[in-house]
């Protein structure tokens, strides 16, 4: 990751009061330096590459890349530039919209509806029956890899529900009781705010019953199969990856297999 801190030359110094136009704020200032992103997928990706001293990395795998501070600022700013480019037109009158200087808002230029960034609430839970916990994939993971169950919101339905109904739908496991770890913004593939759990079932009801028009696999693990592939470092592509990992350290899944650990084992 590159902080173009200097006066930019060439391609981005010629356009450079169209981009500084084009720039959205990110968030608070770091370091008492006001932060501004821009999309430059126009340019020369070399030449950008080169102006830069660096090389452009899938958002994703650059997770594997950045670090505690870094990767959430890249996220948001990815998104916030993606939701300008889809946003160009009111969904009521079919008229542009304008941003406002930050880049925090549009106005339609004819209704003057105001249109703000948004993200789709997602619960993420990771279920244990005590002395295992539950973890699976979707055919579109990366190979070997496992992570937490997670399911939309839908419309009016509370954190509780949507957590219930996904752990029943997607394994057909009744949770006993669940709690509330912590949150976080997910950019991929939109974005998402990711209400993270741990949740409990029955040892004794613990069959699972895996609705494989969503998941390809969904088992239990114990503490030593979890610990052990919390050792491996991420599959960054490359050679076969191994048959069980565990999504990078900056997702919440990540965090929410630690705290099982941590928990099982004090
Ligand atoms: N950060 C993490 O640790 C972590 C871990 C797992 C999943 N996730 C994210 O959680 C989200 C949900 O996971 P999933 O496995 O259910 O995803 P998914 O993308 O497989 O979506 C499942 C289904 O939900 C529907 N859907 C898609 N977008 C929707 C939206 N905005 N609102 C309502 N329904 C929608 C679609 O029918 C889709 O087939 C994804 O964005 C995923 O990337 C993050």
């Amino acid at each position: 990751m590159r902080f173009l801190n200097e006066e930019p030359s060439g391609n981005l110094q010629n356009h450079r009061t169209q981009n500084l136009r084009r720039a959205v704020s990110p968030g608070e200032p770091r370091n008492n330096q006001a932060q501004f992103c821009l999309d430059i997928g126009g340019l020369d990706q070399a030449a950008a590459e080169e102006l830069c001293g660096g090389t452009f990395v899938d958002l994703r795998k650059s997770f594997f890349l950045l670090s505690g501070a870094e990767a959430p600022l890249v996220a948001k700013a990815q998104a916030l530039l993606r939701w300008h480019k889809t946003s160009g037109f009111c969904s009521a009158t079919g008229q542009p919209t304008h941003r406002n200087q930050a880049g925090s808002q549009r106005t339609c230029s004819s209704s003057a509806i105001i249109y703000y960034p948004k993200m789709s609430p997602v619960v993420i839970v990771l279920v244990s029956d005590g002395e295992r916990c539950l973890l699976g994939r979707q055919a579109t993971f990366p190979r070997g890899m496992y992570s937490a169950l997670a399911g939309f919101c839908d419309m009016g339905e509370t954190l509780e529900e949507t957590l219930s109904r996904e752990v029943a739908e997607e394994v057909g496991l009744e949770v006993k009781s669940f709690s509330f770890s912590s949150s976080q913004h997910w950019p991929f593939p939109q974005s998402s705010f990711m209400m993270a759990c741990h949740a409990s079932v029955s040892p004794a009801h613990s069959q699972l019953c895996v609705d494989h028009s969503e998941l390809e696999d969904a088992r239990w693990f114990s503490q030593q199969e979890v610990l052990s592939a919390l050792q491996t470092p991420p599959h960054r592509g490359g050679g076969a990856p191994p048959p069980f990992w565990l999504p990078p350290k900056h997702a919440v899944a990540h965090r929410l297999i630690t705290e099982w650990i941590q928990n099982t084992r004090s």
